[in-house]
């Protein structure tokens, strides 16, 4: 295997300040080639300052940056699609031409692109898009248009900048599959978001940012791993031996006991609940979800700073 087989990008110390703001601050990543990686933070992290010096838009302060095994991003800029945070396209281009358009400016010829404009639009019900200028379309389906165009060159690095952000439900739904499906083709999909939910359902590995610098970078159920499983307990005896079975940091929630599974497992808990009389109505042990590791690893501030899963 090639080495950029391997390693689709790698981020080594970037540091990017505008006048006094240190907007990225030493940042390190690495994304294996064929997976989804989510760059998580809250607004103003500095996700998409990153995203730009790995694109090669902007050029780091210091620190090194290699794509596709490259080190001149922009030497590689026809294996990449890349959809900004900020959108847009000539609004009297009809979407097939735009899309096209989008392709020829990543250096596939523009009848091609024409073609597979139209064939992409027609896989996706779509079809009479095709002559529409898009002004005419909404501000969802224009984003639609935006990503089929950051695709229509077949890039092996597809780059998304809160590609969810302005999709209703069903849209974002269809935006996963979409990744997944980019993903099981063999392309690298970074993408950036404040919404944790979707960086757990899609990605292998994330890196979090927060404040210009990673936090955690690695798998999810790495980070997820950080956090001890979480047991839930009712019971029918309010009192009795089998209290000295919960940890410490137990609290009631109406009738439930939480509590983070001690060390020793389930089974011993198990055994003192029974022996000391605690007549088990339910129990459950969960492992913790991505939001719990958040906060764990970045704080609760920075957790609240992130984006519920509304859409928008
Ligand atoms: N060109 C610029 N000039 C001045 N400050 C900038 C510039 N670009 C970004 N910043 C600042 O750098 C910090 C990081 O911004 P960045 O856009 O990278 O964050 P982000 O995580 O992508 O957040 P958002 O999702 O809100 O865009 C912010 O404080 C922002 O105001």
């Amino acid at each position: 295997m090639q080495q950029d087989q391997e390693v689709a990008v790698e981020a080594r110390d970037l540091v990017k300040e505008f006048g006094p703001k240190r907007a990225v601050d030493g940042v390190s990543l690495s994304v294996p080639a064929g997976s989804i990686f989510g760059l998580l933070g809250p607004n103003g992290a500095g996700k998409t300052t990153t995203l730009r010096m790995l694109l090669g838009i902007i050029d780091p302060d210091s620190g090194s940056r290699s794509l596709l095994g490259c080190d001149q991003p922009l030497k590689v800029a026809c294996d990449v699609g890349y959809l900004p945070e900020e959108r847009g396209l000539y609004p009297a281009m009809n979407a097939r031409e735009a899309i096209a358009f989008m392709g020829a400016l990543r250096g596939l010829p523009l009848a091609e692109g024409r073609r597979r404009a139209v064939a992409m639009l027609a896989e996706r019900g779509l079809a009479d898009w095709e002559q529409k200028p898009i002004r005419s379309l909404s501000k969802g389906q224009a984003q639609t248009v935006q990503l089929l165009g950051t695709l229509v060159h077949r890039p092996r690095l597809i780059v998304l900048d809160e590609p969810f952000s302005g999709l209703d439900a069903i849209n974002q739904e269809k935006l996963e599959a979409l990744i997944r499906a980019e993903a099981a083709a063999g392309a690298t999909i970074i993408f950036s978001t404040h919404v944790i939910a979707h960086a757990e359902r899609l990605c292998e590995r994330i890196a979090i940012i927060a404040a210009g610098k990673v936090a955690f970078s690695g798998a999810v159920d790495e980070a997820r791993d950080q956090l001890r499983p979480v047991v839930r307990l009712q019971t029918r005896a309010a009192e009795g031996a089998w209290r000295a079975a919960l940890p410490p940091g137990a609290r009631q929630v109406g009738r439930e006991w939480r509590f983070e599974l001690p060390p020793g497992g389930p089974e011993p808990l198990l055994k003192s609940l029974i022996e000391g009389g605690a007549g088990i109505d339910t129990l459950s042990i969960e492992r913790p979800g991505l939001h719990d590791a958040f906060v764990a690893i970045a704080g609760a501030g920075t957790a609240d700073a992130m984006g519920r899963e509304v859409p928008q």
